[in-house]
């Protein structure tokens, strides 16, 4: 029986959250603050602030940029109740004893403090919450470091041998030999939840009155014949296949793209350029804002611009290069972001390039990441489970699995969440420590699950992501396996009403192309050419679910009733 309750929980985490601007470089509130994630079964965002814990405790031992900020701070910290009450849930969560530490009096004895018990508990904290995510290459690493540090602390032996042990289950479950296997190959990517978090008051709801306004204006500009509304969608999710006849169906509110008069066939109805882009590799051949080929015919070349400052990446026009110094450049303006990626990361390293033009986006406009108008109404294809309902105690009050029960669909890696994000803040001179209310953890994977859902990515010749961009009034857009627009991508995304519907024989012999006022526009994510196992492979990553369309339902019922 649980004595504290969920929102008693949520209320200490954001008192503790609160506390950051007071307390920006306190080593003792980013423990605890990691812990209250812990307890609420958010492990990815304890990483966090237990990893800017461990960079803390290294501005108190070596003359870093913020040594003299984090040293005053552990002096506040030192012999204070938050230290006592940290060092009280330590041992309490993580079966820590042996913490107490002795007063100190000057820099030295408070540099003491903080490197044998604050960096000891970060530590701890890291390496349990990366096994919890999964990110074993990150905790084993870690954990070595600590073993190195403090070889008389069983806990860190504890985590060496629960790391081990999934390591080998992983490659037993692989048929490969743990024991031949380097490092880096060690699986470094979990799952976490994806989650409208409690304490997130950036999103809108984005049924009312006065966000389809909003997302009505922005449409209006892109695409005067079509307007955002409320619609219900089938709920396509791999836990409840509606596929499955027994089931009742469950429906679910989202959006969608309707016309709001006829619109005859082959009219262009939408044509949006969006600054949320990102290009991989070969950045000198796209336009680093609208991502346009720049070796593209009608692009003259006497147009393409470069920036003056850094003269590192190109524009397709004046009007791109000056957006792109208005909205977000001079952020990234010589700022080196690394381009060496292993081929299994390169769609993670898509994403996190769009992570990286968001937060640039945010630091030119001084708006919170979570309220450019490029991300605030994206669909974040978040859980749509009652965490109230699911939440899930044991018997000694802590979470019952890492994530209290909720599912966990969302992406995550050490690397991809929390060093890149931080490094590229580092390198553009964003105090990742003041800044931590527009720059956090949870910002990232929020923004992240927005992007997860509703970014177009395009592959190289040799099959990888090579860039990648999110519309956000294109994006609003449904998909069908018999759409009734098609679309292309070149610099500015586009959709025109079809001039002739997809051929399949099940369909309505009266359906005509073109739009009818009211009409729901049906774009797709997947070649509508394939036949329809192929096309429910292809687009349920980015439906959820296997495509319940009435063309794939009809065909699959056609080569069932031939198979059978
Ligand atoms: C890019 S968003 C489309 C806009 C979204 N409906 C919204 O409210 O913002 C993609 C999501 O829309 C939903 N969706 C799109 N087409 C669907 C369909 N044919 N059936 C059920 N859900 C669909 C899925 O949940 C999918 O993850």
């Amino acid at each position: 029986m649980s004595s504290i309750s969920l929102q008693q929980r949520v209320a200490r985490l954001e008192d503790l959250q609160n506390l950051l601007s007071e307390q920006p470089y306190s080593i003792v509130l980013r423990l605890r603050l990691s812990l209250a994630y812990r307890d609420l079964g958010y492990p990815d965002l304890a990483v966090g602030d237990a990893y800017k814990a461990l960079l803390l405790t290294d501005e108190v031992a070596e003359e870093g940029e913020f040594h003299d900020e984090a040293m005053s701070a552990v002096m506040e910290d030192f012999g204070s109740e938050q230290a006592a009450q940290l060092f009280a849930t330590v041992a309490s969560q993580l079966g820590f004893e042996g913490l107490q530490g002795a007063k100190a009096s000057d820099d030295n004895d408070a540099t003491i403090w903080a490197q044998k018990y604050l960096s000891k508990i970060a530590y701890a904290i890291l390496v349990s919450c990366l096994i919890d995510c999964g990110c074993l290459s990150s905790a084993f690493e870690y954990n070595t470091r600590a073993i190195q540090a403090y070889q008389d602390t069983p806990i860190f032996d504890r985590y060496r041998k629960t790391i081990q042990e999934k390591l080998q289950s992983y490659f037993k479950s692989r048929n490969e030999d743990f024991a031949e296997a380097d490092v880096d190959e060690y699986p470094d990517r979990g799952l976490v939840r994806r989650e409208q978090y409690p304490w997130n008051t950036w999103e809108p709801d984005r049924f009312s009155e006065e966000s389809l306004n909003c997302m009505n204006e922005q449409m209006a500009a892109v695409a005067p014949k079509l307007e955002i509304k409320k619609t219900s969608l089938l709920l396509l999710a791999p836990e409840t296949p509606n596929s499955c006849p027994q089931k009742d169906p469950i429906y679910v509110d989202q959006l969608g793209i309707f016309a709001k008069e006829d619109i005859a066939p082959g009219h262009l109805i939408l044509e949006e350029k969006s600054l949320l882009t990102a290009v991989a590799r070969l950045r000198e051949t796209r336009c680093d804002a609208c991502s346009i080929s720049l070796t593209k015919a009608g692009i003259d070349s006497d147009d393409i611009r470069t920036c003056d400052e850094c003269d590192e990446i190109y524009f397709c026009s004046e009007e791109c290069h000056d957006l792109a110094q208005d909205t977000y450049h001079p952020a990234l303006c010589g700022v080196n972001i690394d381009q060496t990626v292993p081929a299994s990361e390169a769609s993670d390293y898509l994403y996190s390039l769009l992570l990286t033009r968001a937060l640039a986006l945010a630091e030119v406009q001084e708006s919170h990441p979570l309220e450019l108008k490029e991300v605030c109404f994206i669909w974040g294809d978040y859980h749509g489970v009652d965490v109230n309902q699911n939440w899930n105690m044991d018997s000694t009050d802590g979470v019952a699995d890492p994530f209290g029960s909720i599912p966990q669909t969302l992406p995550f890696s050490f690397k991809y969440n929390i060093l890149t994000p931080l490094n590229v803040l580092e390198k553009m001179d964003i105090n990742i420590f003041t800044q931590s209310p527009r720059y956090d953890t949870w910002i990232f994977n929020t923004l992240y699950a927005k992007f997860r859902g509703t970014a177009s990515a395009r592959q190289g010749l040799d099959g990888r992501p090579e860039v990648s961009a999110v519309h956000p009034m294109w994006c609003m857009g449904n998909h069908s396996c018999d759409p009734n627009v098609s679309w292309d991508w070149e610099g500015s995304i586009r959709f025109w009403t079809r001039e002739q519907l997809v051929d399949w024989k099940g369909r309505d012999p009266s359906a005509k192309p073109g739009m009818q006022k009211g009409e729901e526009l049906r774009g797709h994510y997947c070649d509508v050419r394939l036949p329809v196992k192929e096309r429910r492979e292809w687009a349920v990553g980015a439906l959820g679910g296997d495509c319940m369309c009435p063309r794939c339902v009809w065909e699959e019922a056609q080569e069932r009733g031939q198979t059978s």
